[in-house]
């Protein structure tokens, strides 16, 4: 195995000249309903968007992870996987908005998606495998990747069948379908991520989860 060390401070230098995202993209056809796209923002706007997303306020996710979170447009209440309660907060801050509408004018939703979580994982937290709420949200979940590279890995609900992708800063992933409702998908706790014969050090990595608050919560 190539043993690949990356600073995560300078992965968005080294992932040009990595080209990783010719051989992520192939892989990503194997799970019906999965679109991974690279580059979807620059550098800059990346920047941008961290910085915006830092100027809110941050709420501990649960005393299980530990993990610092925002919610924007909805907020959802979660007790041991069961929702508890759903409030509406307003409008999406403009930084969420406009991406939302990008998304809508790219044609990867068909409607402007009005929920926001902003998850942050610091080298070490992780995310349980799981299929997002079904009556909570809809079809369709869209996460903008932000800072460090970390890999997803996705677990096939009634076979167990494995898969993995490296998430790169300023990708989309769009899980639809069978991606979206029958494959979960979620993020181990390590400070390190060895993918495609490569090392990958963790360091921050800051997501950002589009979905559609579903009707009864409206
Ligand atoms: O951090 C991510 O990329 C995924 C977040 C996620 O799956 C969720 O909030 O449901
Ligand atoms: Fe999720």
């Amino acid at each position: 195995m190539q043993n690949f060390l990356m600073k995560a401070t300078d992965c968005q230098l080294d992932m040009t000249k990595l080209d990783l995202d010719i051989f992520q993209e192939s892989e990503t056809l194997t799970i019906p309903g999965l679109t991974y796209i690279p580059n979807y923002v620059d550098v800059q706007q990346q920047n941008q968007l961290l910085k915006e997303i830092d100027e809110q306020e941050w709420s501990i996710e649960s005393l299980e992870s530990a993990r610092r979170i925002q919610q924007h447009g909805y907020r959802y209440e979660y007790q041991n996987g069961i929702l508890v309660a759903c409030n509406y907060l307003g409008d999406l801050p403009d930084w969420a908005m406009q991406i939302a509408k990008g998304l809508y004018g790219d044609r990867l939703t068909e409607i402007i998606l009005d929920q926001v979580t902003v998850n942050e994982y610091e080298p070490g937290q992780g995310l349980r495998s799981h299929i997002d709420c079904v009556t909570c949200f809809g079809d369709t979940l869209i996460t903008l990747s932000l800072g460090s590279p970390y890999m997803m890995e996705f677990t096939h609900s009634q076979t167990q069948e494995r898969r993995e992708l490296l998430l790169l800063p300023g990708s989309l992933l769009v899980l639809k379908g069978e991606a979206r409702y029958v494959w979960q998908h979620g993020v181990m706790p390590r400070d390190r991520d060895s993918y495609q014969g490569r090392e990958f050090i963790r360091s921050r990595r800051v997501s950002i989860t589009f979905r559609e608050a579903a009707f009864p919560y409206k």
